[in-house]
């Protein structure tokens, strides 16, 4: 026996060997003899390299005559031409080739708060990594997103002073008020940026609903779509280049529409309506960084059921009868399923979605657990919503993907 030669600790070059049969450990000192390989363990079709060491230890197993367990073969079969994929993506080139549509600086939209102190940049504690803006700080922060590559911003206003909110929103347009200050201090500072107003009541309502209502909390309909389609307007009015209505009141793309035509304003302002938007539970951080959250009740019977996706799609056909110029989806990787039913329905305007506020947090609390590593999924998340059919996408990562992009 040459046992004696073999140790734990053996190291072998890789050997071919036949694996059908157990091993006896003459014949794996036979095959460590440098130039002494029988032919025969050569010649067979199921041959593969592996260790001495590998193969023969535990060494008790091969003394006493136990039956090692060995790894075997189904019959060798001719390779399908179809099989074979790995081809095409062997490349990190080829990987960006396979996407549909590819993630650039120009499908994203960054969110911004807007609160009525001006000099204000205070951290939001639940949405890591973003500030509330006062006017004068946010510019020069914008300014330096645009020379890394921002294209648009999408404006929500926080107003903060005493006596600001009340049951008309009446502070959401008001021409000193946050967001039509920020919307020329911008169009000034940054004349290609294009800006985005969100329009909705709730930030500036007393009781925290998106619209004006009765006495049993309801939202009526006919007044505010009309005061939404003024907010608009006055947002228009103020250079934005785009209104977007995540109200959900019934009819207020039509009412806005007409109050863009009637201002003379429909030829140069965009009406992106957050068409589906759903009443799920990831708006935490957003209502947070608002101050945005109802006193009473909820939002049920105006944002859409989560699990309401025929409902999604009559939303987004009437918007585009209403005369919206895109659909916006919300939020977006639980609702990648209506992203493609918007594409489907809406195949002759942008669709956008947004990542919101508690996908965000999510992502990043995942991240600082370890779970994940945040640009990776970042990236898996965007990527997702392109492959389901978006094509712009509001996020809260903007001001990294405008880093990341840069480093391909
Ligand atoms: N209605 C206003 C509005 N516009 C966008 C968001 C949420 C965005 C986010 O969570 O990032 C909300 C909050 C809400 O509907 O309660």
């Amino acid at each position: 026996m040459r046992s004696t030669e073999f140790t734990s600790r053996t190291r072998v070059a890789p050997l071919p060997i036949f694996l059908g049969r157990e091993q006896t450990l003459n014949e794996v000192a036979v095959l460590c003899k440098p130039r002494r390989r029988p032919s025969d363990l050569y010649s067979t079709l199921a041959t593969i390299s592996i260790t001495i060491t590998r193969q023969v230890f535990p060494m008790s197993g091969l003394f006493n005559g136990t039956k090692k367990h060995v790894a075997t073969y189904t019959e060798p079969a001719p390779t399908e031409i179809s099989s074979i994929l790995q081809g095409g993506y062997h490349h990190p080139l080829l990987r960006q080739w396979q996407n549909e549509r590819q993630l650039t600086k120009s499908s994203l939209i960054y969110p911004l708060f807007i609160t009525d102190n001006e000099d204000e940049a205070t951290p939001i504690e639940s949405l890591p990594k973003q500030n509330r803006w006062g006017v004068k700080k946010v510019v020069p922060y914008v300014e330096s997103l645009v020379a890394k590559g921002l294209k648009a911003v999408i404006l929500f206003g926080v107003p903060l002073a005493e006596g600001s909110k009340d049951l008309y929103a009446t502070s959401a347009d008001d021409p000193n008020g946050p967001v039509i200050l920020t919307i020329k201090a911008l169009r000034k500072a940054c004349p290609d940026l294009f800006i985005i107003c969100d329009v909705c009541m709730c930030e500036y309502t007393s009781h925290g609903h998106c619209g004006i209502l009765r006495e049993d909390g309801s939202i009526i309909r006919e007044e505010s779509v009309r005061r939404l389609a003024a907010i608009a307007v006055n947002y228009a009015k103020a250079g934005a280049h785009c209104v977007a209505p995540s109200d959900m009141v019934d009819g207020r793309v039509l009412a806005i529409k007409r109050g863009l035509i009637d201002a003379g304003l429909a030829h140069n302002c965009m009406l992106m309506s957050y068409s589906a938007k759903f009443s799920g539970n990831l708006y935490g951080p957003f209502r947070d960084a608002a101050g945005s959250a109802p006193s009473f009740g909820d939002r049920k019977c105006y944002q859409l059921p989560p699990s309401g996706r025929g409902l999604a799609r009559r939303a987004i056909i009437r918007d585009l009868g209403e005369g919206t110029d895109a659909i916006i989806v919300k939020p977006s990787t639980f609702y990648l399923d209506i992203i493609s039913d918007a594409k489907e329905l809406a195949k002759d305007v942008p669709i956008c979605t947004y990542q919101v506020s508690g996908e965000y947090a999510m992502l990043h609390a995942a991240a600082e657990k370890g779970v994940v590593d945040l640009k990776t999924i970042a990236f898996e998340a965007a990527n997702g919503c392109l492959r389901a059919g978006a094509t712009l996408i509001i996020s809260y990562f903007t001001p990294d993907f405008l880093d990341w992009l840069d480093e391909f």
